[in-house]
């Protein structure tokens, strides 16, 4: 599974060391799933147009004329730049696909193809390569060379008309969500072709097709089944649930102000809000009576919540094993003492901006861990490690090469 076992650097740790990827990706949803394979220790090579490299590297904030984005995105990863208009640049690709254990790929089908990058094409060169492609409709359906961007897919899973209040317009979530989701179900699938790859010794190869609105329409589950055995479409319930299997679930203000996350979907979790609430704890004793009495725990929690302070009904909360949270920001997530004793917010030394916090990695591997040894590199910076040490690029090729651009 891990191709010819060079130490290829890296974190040197973690569950997918020596394993080899590199990415013909832009933007967030490939490079999310190259990133979560990077986290575990994976050796990921991210192939850049050169000049302005992968657009994302000028999304989101900036501090000092410095994006903060990519420093979380493109962590652990290595940066070579290559110019794919180029015959000498395709070529250089198709090395790299012949060195690599998975292939990600999310330039549009026609693109891949002319850059012999689609299925055929990796699969010639590299016979046992797992490509994962990433593409706004399937590469099978009839709109497989349109373009696509993360909110459409989240927009066509079904997923954005849930979400909001039943008065409102549908709300998307606040983050690349589509994408996000995206780019780890292409890692898990990764992770599923590689299992049959270290388990059958005729392994042939793996196309990954994945849409990008095909894994939020995976999550969400009993929807599909419900309009066809009911007829009915579900709708918008704000932040309840459009079917509530949880009698409690919703999201008070606080006297301060404060917004504060109420769950509760089992009969003693339920009876405790109940007890805590003053409500006689026998007319909450069945399903059926908590379904009946939800309404009056939610009014009761709503009253309850606004006449203390978001300290007091947590504390209050605590003590009557109520599951609840403060909605959270990310001021909030780094005070708080929970992210601290996971080690889920860490400190990287940046080459830019010197020591920057951000997500550890998640999830936690108690023996063999992943690591975050950089953050995102500089747009090329790993170009003669990968093309001279890797790949075995003469160093006067390479200078001949960047001096026509090809890198
Ligand atoms: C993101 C896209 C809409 C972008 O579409 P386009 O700009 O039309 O690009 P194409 O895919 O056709 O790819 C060709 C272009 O890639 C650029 N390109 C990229 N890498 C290179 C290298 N190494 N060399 C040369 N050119 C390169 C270059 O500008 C090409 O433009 P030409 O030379 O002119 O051809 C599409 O790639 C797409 O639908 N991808 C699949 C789904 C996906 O991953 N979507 C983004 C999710 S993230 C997201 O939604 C979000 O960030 O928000």
């Amino acid at each position: 599974m891990t191709g010819t076992g060079q130490d290829t650097g890296g974190s040197g740790q973690g569950q997918l060391r020596g394993l080899k990827v590199v990415e013909f990706a832009h933007v967030v949803a490939g490079p999310m799933a190259g990133s979560m394979l990077a986290d575990q220790g994976a050796d990921v090579v991210h192939v850049e147009a050169p000049g302005a490299g992968d657009a994302a590297r000028a999304m989101g904030p900036v501090r000092d004329g410095v994006p903060l984005w990519f420093k979380v995105a493109g962590r652990n990863k290595r940066s070579v730049t290559l110019d794919l208009h180029h015959a000498a640049g395709r070529e250089i690709a198709h090395r790299l696909v012949a060195w690599a254990d998975v292939v990600i790929v999310t330039l549009r089908a026609g693109r891949l193809r002319d850059w012999e990058l689609d299925w055929e094409a990796v699969h010639r060169i590299n016979p046992k390569a797992i490509l994962l492609q990433i593409s706004g409709f399937g590469a099978t359906s009839s709109r497989a060379n349109e373009p696509g961007f993360g909110k459409m897919g989240e927009a066509r899973s079904g997923v954005v008309h849930l979400t909001g209040f039943p008065d409102g317009p549908p709300v998307h979530t606040g983050f690349s969500h589509g994408d996000a989701v995206t780019g780890l179900m292409g890692a898990y699938a990764v992770l599923a072709a590689l299992h049959r790859r270290a388990n059958d010794p005729g392994f042939d190869g793996e196309w990954i097709d994945l849409a990008l609105f095909e894994p939020l329409y995976r999550l969400i589950e009993w929807q599909i089944i419900t309009y066809d055995q009911l007829g009915t479409v579900p709708e918008r319930a704000g932040n309840q649930l459009a079917v509530a299997p949880a009698a409690v679930i919703n999201t008070y203000r606080s006297g301060d102000g404060e917004w504060i996350t109420v769950t509760s979907a089992t009969l003693r979790s339920v009876r405790n809000v109940a007890r805590l609430l003053g409500l006689p704890e026998e007319d909450y004793a069945t399903s059926a009576q908590q379904h009946e009495g939800r309404e009056t725990l939610d009014k009761g929690l709503r009253e309850w919540v606004a006449a203390r302070t978001t300290d007091e009904c947590l504390a209050e909360f605590a003590r009557a094993e109520v599951v609840a949270s403060r909605v959270f920001t990310a001021a909030d997530i780094v005070a708080d003492p929970v992210y601290a004793e996971r080690g889920d917010i860490i400190t990287v030394d940046d080459a830019d901006l010197g020591p920057v916090r951000m997500q550890g990695v998640i999830p936690h591997f108690h023996r063999r861990p992943g690591k975050v040894w950089r953050t995102g590199p500089a747009l090329g910076q790993d170009n003669h490690l990968v093309y001279h040490e890797w790949l075995g690029l003469a160093e006067e090729e390479l200078a001949e090469l960047e001096q026509h651009g090809v890198i």
